[in-house]
């Protein structure tokens, strides 16, 4: 669903952050995307998530050439990609429910024709009783599995989370991971961006690894 051809990537007149990296992402797989600090992790989910363009090479996100995308192709591909980014990129003036339902209220639905989804999207990650809080009061875990759920909500076929477990403490990571795997059962291809050597050692997953600025497939 997901294919790189020979992809580079520097930003401006900078050194290339990413150099020939080839790989494919199949429909419900699982997989960690690691490497160093810095190393790119976080551009090339931009990439794949349509948001940065390759200095060169290919990217094919379902099966359409990125290269010959127009700005009117990108939000319905868009809306077949859940990201969640370390930031969260919640709005601070808008309650957990109405970030999550965002993303469908954007498209024009009615609430009364997702609000039973929303409800139960919010308690499978376990803030049914968070719903009506505003992100500023927010934990950091709390924020983390809003931002899961909005990123879900449009059931996304991959899922991009970046650095998901990196501010929360183990039983919540854990709690995290448990997730990821349920949806990924579901049918969902998964991508989680992390430097955590542990978590990942928990996992008999496959692992796409950048390291100076080459990219490297674990199976
Ligand atoms: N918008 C930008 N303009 C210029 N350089 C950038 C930009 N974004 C990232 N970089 C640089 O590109 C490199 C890769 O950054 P990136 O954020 O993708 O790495 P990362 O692996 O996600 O790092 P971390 O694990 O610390 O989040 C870094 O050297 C960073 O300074």
């Amino acid at each position: 669903m997901i294919r790189f051809e020979n992809v580079g990537l520097r930003y401006g007149m900078g050194p290339e952050i990413l150099r020939d990296l080839s790989f494919q992402i199949a429909p419900r797989s699982f997989q960690f995307l690691t490497g160093p600090s810095g190393a790119g992790k976080t551009t090339l989910i931009r990439l794949i998530f349509l948001s940065l363009k390759p200095t060169r090479g290919l990217i094919t996100v379902f099966n359409r050439d990125a290269a010959s995308l127009s700005k009117t192709d990108l939000p319905a591909l868009r809306r077949r990609i859940g990201v969640v980014f370390q930031d969260f990129r919640l709005l601070d003036h808008l309650t957990t429910f109405e970030n999550v339902a965002l993303p469908l209220r954007v498209l024009g639905n009615e609430e009364s024709s997702y609000r039973a989804d929303v409800v139960e999207l919010l308690r499978w990650v376990g803030l049914g009783d968070r719903m009506h809080a505003f992100p500023p009061v927010m934990s950091g875990g709390e924020k983390q599995r809003a931002a899961l759920a909005r990123a879900l909500i449009g059931k996304p076929e991959i899922l991009l989370a970046d650095e998901p477990t990196g501010n929360v403490d183990p039983p919540l990571a854990r709690r995290l991971m448990r997730l990821f795997v349920e949806l990924n059962r579901l049918g969902t291809s998964v991508v989680i961006a992390t430097h955590d050597i542990n978590l990942m050692n928990q996992f008999n997953a496959r692992r796409l690894v950048i390291e100076e600025g080459r990219l490297t497939v674990y199976d």
